[in-house]
């Protein structure tokens, strides 16, 4: 069941009315679904249901709230995570560090000090160099590192250049025809136990053709570094399964992609650690704002609302499509451009788009907005940044308030010597 549905001719989440939220809270504001996200959570787990060992740590940057968080820690997953801040996060929401997975390119000396005296479960090593200093102060506190090598597998994800990360040129894992050297070299240090590989190319994929081919790679790693001796019992999968943002957008299911990786996978002989993030948390929220104005312009009308790109800023940092509707619609549609207020042409959320009529005054929400939406926020033209909302059956909950300008003015300072 959809739980972003019309009623009475309004826009309701589960079975709050966004009017009353948007009255309540104001606007713009993220509205979330409790429910949406632990159905995304059980459809994720029992598409991988064939598999024998699955572990599940939910991407937190996708959306890090801690009210989100603790739904899925309900829902028995652990987290990925690439700061100190995100672990910090995953435990106050009462996830086990044990199910913590710590990604990351740069990650520093003293998160890796952080997350070995938490003694979370997995460390997911980008650099030789990395897992050499890992082992190093992980044996100085009389502790033991687990860890996996992310390996590059050098294939294109077909998805947008700057969310790729499996191509070689790509700042993330190591080169894949180099994992075995380092294995050996890596392997026998005191302080770490190296039990195998990760790989994740990309986010927002739409085919499940470039990830089969990197796991096949993956797999011939396994049998590969098996065959040079190494006992290796965990392969972390990554995340990256795409969802749709426009209406008859078609995305690989879990069940599908569950079915791929069974077949991929059927002779490893490892735990899996999976690392989903938007399929879970992307069409589980919605950004709700209000109109402003409508502006006459050359060809459409410009809709100027009051969300903008420091709210969600997908549109204009990857051209992102989010779909745009009414809270009262009227049926009638009209051609329009939807803009923020920023001072930046880029402040755009989409052209020439074919909208439901919308007048000064009226709300509306951008869909598929739980992903990647508020955790990129800024206060970008000190604007106020923006709250979140959870919903659960009849109840809601704000879950993040709004930072008021002037909140952010009082951790600012002018020195004594420009004071007159
Ligand atoms: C290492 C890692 N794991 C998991 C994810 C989650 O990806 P997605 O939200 O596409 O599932 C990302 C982001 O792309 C990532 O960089
Ligand atoms: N922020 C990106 C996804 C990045 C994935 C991070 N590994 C987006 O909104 O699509």
């Amino acid at each position: 069941m959809d739980h972003f549905h019309f009623s009475n001719g309004e826009l309701h989440v589960e079975d709050v009315p966004v009017s009353k939220i948007a009255a309540d809270v104001g606007t713009p504001v993220y509205i979330y679904s409790a429910s949406t996200f632990r159905r995304h959570a059980q459809v994720f787990r029992e598409g991988l249901s064939a598999l024998p060992r699955v572990h599940l740590a939910y991407a937190i940057k996708a959306n890090p709230n801690l009210a989100v968080l603790r739904v899925l820690a309900d829902e028995g997953y652990g987290a990925d995570v690439v700061s100190v801040g995100e672990m910090r996060r995953a435990l106050a929401a009462g996830m086990k560090a044990e199910d913590i997975v710590f990604s990351g390119v740069g990650k520093t000396r003293a998160e890796l000090v952080a997350a070995l005296e938490a003694g979370i479960g997995q460390f997911n090593l980008e650099l030789e160099e990395e897992g050499a200093v890992l082992a190093e102060l992980a044996h100085a506190r009389g502790l033991v590192a687990p860890a996996t090598l992310r390996v590059n597998p050098d294939v294109d994800a077909g998805t947008h250049a700057k969310i790729s990360t499996g191509r070689k040129e790509n700042k993330f894992g190591v080169p894949i025809d180099q994992a075995l050297g380092m294995f050996d070299r890596l392997a026998g240090l005191p302080g770490i136990d190296l039990k195998g590989v990760a790989c994740h190319i990309g986010s927002q994929l739409g085919d499940l053709a470039p990830l089969e081919a990197a796991y096949k790679r993956v797999g011939e790693l396994v049998a590969e570094l098996r065959g040079a001796g190494h006992r290796i019992s965990r392969v972390d999968l990554g995340g990256g399964l795409g969802v749709p943002y426009k209406p008859g957008d078609v995305m690989p299911a879990p069940a599908a992609y569950g079915e791929m990786v069974a077949r991929v996978t059927s002779d490893w002989d490892v735990e899996l650690m999976f690392e989903p993030g938007r399929v879970i948390a992307g069409n589980a929220g919605v950004l709700a704002t209000e109109v402003v104005w409508v502006k006459p312009g050359v060809a459409n009308p410009y809709v100027i609302v009051d969300a903008a790109m420091n709210d969600l800023a997908r549109p204009a940092l990857y051209d992102a499509y989010h779909d745009f509707v009414a809270v009262k619609p009227t049926g009638e549609t009209m051609m329009a451009n939807i803009a923020g207020p920023v001072c930046e042409t880029g402040d755009t959320f989409a052209m020439n788009r074919e909208i439901d009529v919308v007048q000064s005054g009226d709300l509306a929400v951008f869909r598929t907005a739980g992903a990647y939406g508020a955790t990129m926020a800024s206060t970008y033209n000190s604007r106020p940044l923006v709250p979140e909302v959870m919903v659960e059956g009849d109840r809601y909950a704000v879950v993040a308030d709004r930072i008021a300008a002037e909140t952010i003015i009082a951790a600012e300072r002018v020195p004594e010597w420009l004071k007159k």
